[in-house]
């Protein structure tokens, strides 16, 4: 079987400090990935830099809004982008297609099926998917935190060896990265350090979501069994060195050993999309987070709140509101509500639909 590698850049790599597109950075990202290809490895390229690109091409006669400027730049500057794509992949003899998303396709497990097709089949016709977000559409609350979380989805929904993160800096530093004490933490293993407390709320200029989201994401993805490197996409040939597995100035998150099933996986990243919450108590907080797989029962539930339908995603919290995990539940509310604390009862969401947070 073919490796399979998601790639992410991040704006401030692909522009120049006006914003123009740094084509010759590019060309050096667009040669390291065709080598690559060329050795048999699979890769869907997720792609920033529409947004930043298309501020240059214009400059509106009207005062906009943020999000009409965000939506207009990108309508630009996607285009841009991609024709850039299509000419730098054409010269070495590959072709790529463009797949732009929102939030809301990965919420419904039909339309994250058909997204995941379509990146099969190209990967299978031998086209790099290029992906961004859908700019034009996504607003406020339907907008990825950014292309970082987008990337941790589409490795997760592709079963992705590697994600790697390319930005403008060599990986998470144990501090203000522009002070000398602030060292490079080259390894991060997710069950035994938390490292939040280095993290910034700074950004680089184009930037969206920040270190922070780069780490929340990497986390998760790492638990679910894949390799996440965090690096410069500015450090000569560093696509090739991470593959290679050679030694780089990067953060490497070690991925879990752990399986998890493609449905869990899902549900594990659909926490922006649950319909309610379900309490359960004590005991059954312990036989949920223990050894054996169970499923939960109406027995141990106390409270429910929120409206949902059978196959919605709720959240599962104890009593004393601490999520324990994302489940799809095989009820509606109205039915949990009246099966609560009852016994020799049907699972109210079935082990092979529960995500714990300890998975
Ligand atoms: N502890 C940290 N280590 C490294 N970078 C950090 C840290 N905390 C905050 N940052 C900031 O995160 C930035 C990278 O995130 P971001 O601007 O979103 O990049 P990109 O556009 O590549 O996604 C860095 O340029 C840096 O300013
Ligand atoms: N979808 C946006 C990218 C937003 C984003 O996440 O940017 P970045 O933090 O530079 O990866 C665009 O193409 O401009």
């Amino acid at each position: 079987m073919k490796m399979r590698i998601v790639i992410k850049i991040g704006s401030q790599i692909l522009t120049r400090k006006d914003g123009s597109l740094d084509i010759t950075q590019m060309s050096d990202i667009v040669d390291q990935i065709s080598e690559l290809y060329k050795n048999n490895i699979e890769i869907i390229l997720v792609s920033s830099g529409a947004v930043a690109s298309g501020k240059t091409e214009i400059s509106p006669s009207i005062k906009l809004d943020s999000i009409s400027a965000r939506q207009i730049y990108s309508a630009i500057g996607q285009v841009k982008l991609m024709n850039r794509y299509s000419d730098l992949f054409h010269q070495q003899g590959i072709t790529c297609g463009q797949i732009l998303t929102t939030k809301e396709d990965f919420a419904t497990r039909r339309h994250y099926l058909n997204q995941r097709n379509c990146m099969t089949i190209m990967l299978e016709s031998g086209i790099i998917p290029i992906v961004n977000e859908n700019d034009t559409i996504s607003v406020n609350e339907l907008m990825f935190t950014d292309n970082d979380e987008l990337s941790g989805l589409v490795a997760s929904m592709m079963d992705c060896k590697k994600l790697i993160l390319l930005s403008n800096i060599d990986g998470i530093f144990t501090g203000d990265p522009e002070k000398p004490e602030s060292q490079l933490i080259r390894e991060i293993k997710t069950d035994k350090q938390s490292i939040e407390k280095y993290i910034q709320t700074s950004k680089s200029s184009m930037g969206r979501g920040g270190m922070k989201t780069k780490y929340n994401i990497a986390r998760k993805v790492a638990e679910e069994g894949i390799e996440v490197i965090i690096a410069n996409g500015r450090t000569e040939n560093i696509l090739l060195k991470i593959v290679k597995e050679q030694e780089v100035n990067a953060t490497r998150f070690v991925p879990s050993t752990k399986t998890i099933s493609s449905i869990k996986k899902w549900i594990a990243h659909s926490e922006d999309f649950t319909k309610g919450i379900i309490y359960i108590n004590k005991g059954a907080c312990e036989a949920l987070l223990g050894d054996i797989a169970v499923s939960l029962l109406p027995i141990g539930i106390v409270k429910v709140t929120g409206n949902f339908e059978a196959d919605d995603i709720v959240q599962i919290k104890d009593e004393n509101g601490k999520q324990i995990g994302i489940g799809r539940t095989s009820y509606s509310s109205t039915m949990v509500k009246e099966l609560i604390g009852k016994s020799h009862k049907r699972p109210i969401i079935h082990y092979d639909y529960l995500f714990l947070e300890c998975n």
